[in-house]
């Protein structure tokens, strides 16, 4: 995150500052108070803002609730407890990443903001209440600023954050709804034809070579030339495009200067063999370059044709959001195959693929029109099963172990082979972040593969 990083200093530097403008015993009466205090003003935070009905959605979990308050303790002993650039830069950094979880969970700013505020007002006025009233000018002063300073930090890691994942949400709308690389194809494959018709009407016509259509200068060679070999870039499809059409016009269409003089019809008929070879090698990689880009830019695993988890986030987020304002539930089940390199290993890696793309059919053929399917990379995938409870989503859970223990999977040459999978699953419990929902379907998982394998391990609550 180029942006954060860029201002750490300068913000460290910053807080340094701030700090050396209150005397030193100011700070300590500050931290002394907020210390002696911690607990209940975790506490009053979590009264007031449970009572708010935006905010008790984000934090009436209960999990939520005992990390939280407890964190909340820690965050105001460490914010008045820093005064080395150390102690600053860790503090600085523990403000980025709880502006990047706000982000993950959607708070709105309003809510944050709305939570210091309350906590600035009780910390003041215990100041007020403790020390005597010039004293506590100055100390309410300096609880202050920390923690506009700490809420500047964490904004700015909100925004950095949320962008991107409205970055990432904007291209999941447009993957959902366009299909223009079709129609492009379409555009492109015509062009490439109309140049080849119209190089073919002047041959017949003997018009002379320096006139010929250079496919270059022609829509598909502007095309591929200024926006297709940009879009494919680094593709090697892209580079045998490039080649061809250069072959096409530096060496073939001045060839065809000397077919008259040459008066051999062979000669030229051999010349346009050579030019349509080349056009369809184009068109043929042409095709190739549409339909990896089409998988890649449409967030599929090229191999599996499951989605990848370009926009596990963005899905994850949907649910939770919808299971909330739902009252329903969903599950997410991480899938794992079981010594699955010993297959790569004894039939080679083109069966391990054969195999990873069986699994991933068998788990399209057991899945609801509503649930995703994601390969995470490798030999793990994860399935978001949707409107399911705790019993429907453990059965069907099984229903796969099974169906895949009882698959008979076949490699090139007629070989077979029987195989099984870990799976752990997490049902969705309230928690407004997806990150603990994928963290404790990954525990599952572990913990399936340590107690021998073939087995669903169900996460706790
Ligand atoms: N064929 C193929 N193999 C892959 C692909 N991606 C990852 N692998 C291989 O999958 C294997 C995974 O091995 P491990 O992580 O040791 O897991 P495992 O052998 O399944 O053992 P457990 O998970 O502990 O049961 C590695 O050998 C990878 O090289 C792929 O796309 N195709």
């Amino acid at each position: 995150m180029p942006a954060t990083q860029f201002t750490l200093d300068d913000l460290t530097c910053e807080w340094q500052e701030r700090l050396d403008s209150f005397p030193a015993d100011v700070r300590e009466r500050v931290a002394q108070t907020a210390e002696r205090h911690r607990t209940d003003l975790a506490s009053h935070f979590y009264g007031v803002m449970l009572a708010h009905k935006e905010a008790a959605q984000f934090l009436s979990h209960e999990q939520v609730k005992t990390r939280l308050s407890r964190s909340m303790e820690n965050w105001i002993t460490n914010l008045y407890n820093s005064s080395e650039a150390a102690d600053i830069q860790s503090v600085i950094a523990h403000q980025t990443r709880i502006g990047e979880v706000h982000a993950r969970v959607s708070i709105p700013v309003h809510l944050v903001l709305r939570g210091a505020r309350l906590l600035k007002q009780r910390l003041i006025t215990y100041l007020r209440e403790e020390l005597p009233e010039r004293q506590a000018a100055e100390a309410a002063v300096f609880a202050a600023t920390l923690i506009d300073l700490a809420m500047e930090i964490m904004s700015h890691a909100y925004t950095t954050s949320h962008d991107r994942r409205s970055r990432a949400e904007e291209s999941y709308r447009l993957f959902a709804v366009t299909q223009n690389m079709a129609s492009e194809k379409e555009r492109q494959r015509a062009a490439l034809l109309d140049w080849e018709n119209q190089l073919m009407f002047d041959v017949a016509m003997n018009t002379a070579a320096q006139h010929l259509p250079r496919l270059s200068a022609s829509e598909f060679g502007l095309w591929f030339r200024h926006k297709g070999a940009h879009g494919f870039e680094g593709a090697p499809e892209t580079e045998l495009i490039l080649e061809s059409m250069t072959r096409i016009d530096e060496m073939l269409l001045p060839l065809f200067a000397n077919r008259q003089s040459e008066a051999n019809p062979t000669h030229t008929m051999q010349l346009l063999r050579d030019l349509r070879e080349q056009a369809k090698s184009i068109s043929y990689h042409l095709d190739l370059l549409f339909e990896q880009n089409n998988e890649l830019e449409s967030g599929r695993d090229v191999l599996t044709r499951l989605l990848n988890r370009k926009y596990l986030s963005v899905v994850l987020n949907k649910q939770i959001t919808y299971a909330r304002s739902t009252g329903g539930s969903f599950a997410v089940l991480a899938l794992d195959l079981d010594h699955f390199k010993q297959i790569n290993d004894s039939h080679g890696h083109e069966a391990g693929d054969l195999v990873l793309q069986q699994v991933a059919a068998l788990m399209l053929n057991r899945s609801r029109a509503g649930d995703y399917l994601f390969r995470m990379g490798g030999e793990e995938f994860l399935m978001i099963m949707v409107d399911v409870n705790d019993h429907s989503a453990a059965k069907a859970a099984d229903n796969i172990r099974r169906a895949i223990a009882a698959e008979t999977f076949r490699l090139p040459q007629d070989v077979t082979m029987h195989l099984t999978v870990s799976l752990g699953l997490a049902v969705y419990n309230g928690h407004p972040d997806y990150q603990q929902l994928l963290r404790r379907a990954d525990d599952a998982l572990y913990e399936a593969k340590n107690h021998g394998r073939n087995r669903v391990v169900i996460a706790p609550e």
